[in-house]
């Protein structure tokens, strides 16, 4: 056995229960056959930030609900995130619970395969990326990056292949402005013909927005929020979809959890539900 690395959490087995009911099966089974279990979770503040700006670091979580979003992360086999969060965060995005692979056990058993939206490829990711100094401390797996492009910058695409990740052109449309959006169902059952039976989604705010928008929210098998006890105030990163309108022309909630529970985690409360459609 492996000792675990310094920076190693801890997530007790009696703070594992509660989650057990919004989690992946164990076995492997997902609601929809051809697609993932797919949860959406992020970190939120009191104002509905994820973060002080959009290319700004913010830790809101509290030391228990991050080792329980670690927790998560060794129930999926994947985790979703925006190139915005890439590029904001150099995120590690691997599993640092002891006792999943490179943390006490050899291999890469409980890491998730971290996947990147970047329709244009822009992430000037290098050696240094945090993502590659885990692959080559055996810590983490390397990224699967999801685009739009035909052909990826053929050095990009040999470092990224070097760590065993790789570009991954899913079908995208673009909006009347010209951005590219995903065809959500077309990634999901991507990564899911690549074997990943269960995917996280953490972020970032267009990530976010996209999947709660009417024609995608039922992808998501469940939600799982932290709220932290503080405001960010103006100008942060807002987690607020699109309105939504009745047949009379009146807004409705844009969207709402049903058979939920809040948990009290720390200072922290974790709210678990699923998408009321
Ligand atoms: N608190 C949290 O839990 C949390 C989680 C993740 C990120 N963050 C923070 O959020 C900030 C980044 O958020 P953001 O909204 O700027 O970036 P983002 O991570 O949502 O990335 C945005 C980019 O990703 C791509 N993208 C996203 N959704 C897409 C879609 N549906 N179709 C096609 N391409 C899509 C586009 O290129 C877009 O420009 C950072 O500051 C980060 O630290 C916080
Ligand atoms: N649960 C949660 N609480 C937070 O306070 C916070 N900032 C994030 N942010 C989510 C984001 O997707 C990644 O956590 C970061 O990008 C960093 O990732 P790493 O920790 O390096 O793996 N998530």
């Amino acid at each position: 056995m492996n000792t675990a690395p310094r920076d190693a959490l801890e997530f007790p087995e009696s703070d594992r229960a509660f989650l057990e009911p919004h989690l992946p099966p164990q076995d492997g089974s997902a609601p929809q056959l051809d697609l993932p279990f797919t949860t959406l979770t992020f970190a939120t503040s009191l104002d509905s930030s994820l973060a002080l700006s959009p290319g700004a670091r913010t830790v809101l979580s509290g030391p228990q609900s991050k080792a329980m979003t670690h927790y998560l992360r060794s129930r999926h086999d994947g985790i979703v995130i925006g190139v915005g969060t890439a590029v904001a965060d150099d995120p590690g995005l691997n599993c640092r619970i002891s006792g999943v692979g490179g943390y006490g056990r050899p291999g890469l058993d409980g890491q998730p395969r971290p996947v990147v939206i970047d329709p244009t490829a822009r992430w000037e990711f290098s050696d240094d990326s945090k993502l590659f100094q885990l692959c080559r401390e055996g810590r983490g797996r390397a990224p699967w990056i999801i685009t739009a492009v035909e052909k990826p910058n053929a050095e990009k695409q040999a470092l990224l292949e070097r760590y065993g990740g790789r570009f991954i052109q899913v079908k995208m449309v673009r909006t009347h402005t010209g951005r590219h959006q995903i065809v959500w169902p077309e990634l999901l059952v991507t990564l899911k013909s690549n074997g990943l039976r269960s995917v996280m989604i953490e972020g970032g705010g267009h990530v976010i927005k996209s999947l709660l928008s009417p024609q995608y929210m039922s992808l998501l098998d469940s939600v799982i929020v932290t709220i932290a006890p503080t405001w960010l105030g103006e100008g942060g990163v807002v987690v607020s979809p699109d309105r939504r309108f009745d047949d009379d022309g009146n807004a409705i909630s844009a969207a709402r959890l049903k058979n939920v529970k809040w948990y009290p985690f720390g200072e922290d409360v974790v709210l678990c539900g699923q998408i009321k459609l």
